[in-house]
Parts: structure tokens; sequence; C-alpha cells
């Protein structure tokens, strides 16, 4: 018997995730589901639980109640074979021998990842390679106490990515960057992301995250207050008309229109994909209404996230 047609197993899923410190709960009724390819940002106020449940997630902590599964293994009852796969950085910055340099730490982390079921060692080219990437060769043959924060963070990054994961988490992992080096980070999570990776990190930088991620869970005291869908609200987009309600109602009739609204001087198209712009300036010309611009009509995370976090 195949599988075939049934639908892909998803890369992590958190299920009814709850967690005491003492008589104190910190997560509550938490569940989250991320497929292979999605970038899903946590995030929350401080103090809401992120890092206890990222390190729920990787098996550092235990829940009270729930279950954690990757790859659809239990992460907490099978968690050699659920962590094979698997890339983390759960400290921040995460922890490395002071003594040993750059390359060092991490062939001691190819080491151990090497011992898992199922991977194969890790090379030292390998090696070679995450750090150009992470933009640390010049610091490889240095000791770790020689690395600023920013460096040792993206080490943390070059560790967690060494044994090519299909599961990333990363807890913070731009928070002490430069510019620079939040970009890279960026630029590492898409490409990761786009090769099949299902990455989760925890973030405070709403309008960066909000340009790359496909999902964001927000975390309020505990719980998951929403989960936002980036990929609908990015199919908006607003024309600038000579008459934005007959515009609207032009744009209604269009197949590829889910909803058509106005927020003078715009009138704003829900598209069921952005490559139907073209045709959609096309059909506004031909019903005699003037364009005198186009443009993404960009969802405001900030605000929204503002208004969820003040509602509770
Ligand atoms: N080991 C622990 N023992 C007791 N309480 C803890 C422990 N770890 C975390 N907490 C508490 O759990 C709550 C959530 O902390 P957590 O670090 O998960 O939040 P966070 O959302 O990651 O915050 P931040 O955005 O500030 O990093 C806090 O009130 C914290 O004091």
């Amino acid at each position: 018997m195949t599988n075939k047609g049934a639908p892909a197993l998803p890369a992590i899923e958190v299920r009814g995730l709850s967690k005491k410190y003492g008589p104190t709960g910190i997560l509550e009724d938490v569940s989250l589901t991320v497929s292979p390819g999605e970038v899903y940002a946590l995030t929350g106020p401080n103090g809401a639980g992120k890092t206890t449940l990222m390190r729920t997630m990787t098996g550092l902590a235990f829940p009270t109640g729930g279950e954690v599964r990757i790859l659809g293994r239990n992460i907490h009852t099978d968690g050699t074979r659920a962590r094979a796969h698997m890339g983390a950085v759960v400290e921040a910055p995460a922890k490395f021998y002071p003594q040993f340099t750059g390359t060092e730490n991490l062939q001691i982390h190819a080491n151990l990842a090497a011992m898992a079921p199922g991977r194969e060692r890790i090379t030292r080219d390998r090696i070679r390679e995450v750090l150009a990437l992470l933009e640390l060769t010049r610091m490889a043959d240095r000791k770790v106490s020689e690395f600023s924060l920013g460096q040792r963070q993206r080490l943390g990054v070059a560790s967690a990515i060494l044994n090519d994961p299909k599961v990333l988490i990363l807890d913070e992992p731009t928070s002490g960057l430069d510019p620079l080096g939040i970009g890279l980070i960026h630029r590492i999570v898409t490409s990761l992301a786009t090769s099949g990776c299902a990455v989760v990190l925890s973030t405070h930088h709403l309008r960066e995250i909000a340009t790359y991620a496909h999902t964001v869970g927000i975390l309020t005291a505990g719980r998951m207050v929403d989960t936002v869908d980036l990929k609908q609200r990015h199919a908006a987009y607003r024309f600038r008309v000579d008459d934005p309600v007959l515009a609207a109602a032009a744009l209604e009739k269009l197949p590829f229109v889910k909803k058509a609204s106005t927020r003078m001087p715009y009138a704003i198209a829900h598209l069921t994909d952005v490559g139907s712009v073209p045709d959609t300036l096309a059909h506004l010309a031909k019903e005699g209404i003037r364009v005198y611009e186009a443009s993404p009509d960009l969802f405001d995370l900030y605000e929204y996230y503002r208004d969820r976090v003040e509602q509770h």
C-alpha cells in the first residue's frame, strides 16, 4: 500500500502543551504545526513563555501536559531519533567552550551530531563551508573567548545548521546582531526553508519577520492567542485611482479577486495570486479607470500585534 496523495507529515507538531514550574503555569494548552519549508515566527511580550516553549520543543524541558512531535517522533519519549534531523539554539548566546577555537567547537558539535542514528560524519569541508556562510572564516582559528556577542550568536547558528537539519529551532537568533548580521540570518533561514527545512524562530523584530516568515504565532501569558498566516495577508494590492468606489466595483467582478474594498484614496484588492496584477491593471484601464499607483498593500504586523496583545 502506498500513501500517495496523503497530506505531508508536519515537520513539527505541538499539541495541547502545558508547562508548570512548581504551582506556576507558564504554558497553557499551546498547539502549533509547522510544515516542511515553512518559517514560523514566534513572538510575544517578555515573559510570555517563548523560550520555555522552545526549550520544551527541543526536549530540554519536559511538559506538564501535551506532546511535541518532530518529523513524527515524540521528542520526549523518542528523543535521540527525534533530534537526529534537528538543529537548535535555545540558549542566548549558545554555549561553547571558550578555550577552544570556533572550528574546534564546531568539530565537537559535528562529532556529537554524527552519533545520531542514521546520520553521516560531518566533514571538515562542511565546517569550513558553514563558517564561511556565517561570515566567520576570519574568526575560525580564534578562541571563542575572543568572539564578540554577535560572533558567538552567529557561531550558534553555524552549529545548528551544521548537520543540514530538516527542522531548525532558534530562540532570538538575531538578538545582539548588527543590521548586516540580521540580514545574513534572514537570508540563511530563507534559503534553508526554500530547500524544505521547517524553521521556528522567536523574535521581537516584527517588521523584519513580516517580510519573510510564512506564519506568526503570538504568545501572550503562556497562551497562543493568534496565528497569523502572512501568505494570505501579502496577496493584497492597492490601486490609487481617480474613482476608488467605481474601481472596487470593477475589481469585485474579476475571478482572481477574492475581495475588493476602498480605503481612500485607494481601491484595495485581495488577489488569489499576485501574478494577476498586470491583468488587474488592464481591466481597470478597460473600464476607463485611471490608475496613478499600484503597490502591495503591506500588512502591518506591528499594528496587528499591538492590537492583539492589548486585548489580553
Ligand atoms: N526554570 C524556571 N523556573 C521558574 N520559572 C521560570 C523558569 N524559566 C522561566 N520561568 C518563568 O517563565 C516565564 C516565561 O519565561 P520565558 O523565558 O519562557 O519567556 P520569554 O517569552 O522567552 O521572554 P523574553 O521575551 O523576555 O525572552 C517567566 O515568568 C519566567 O520567569
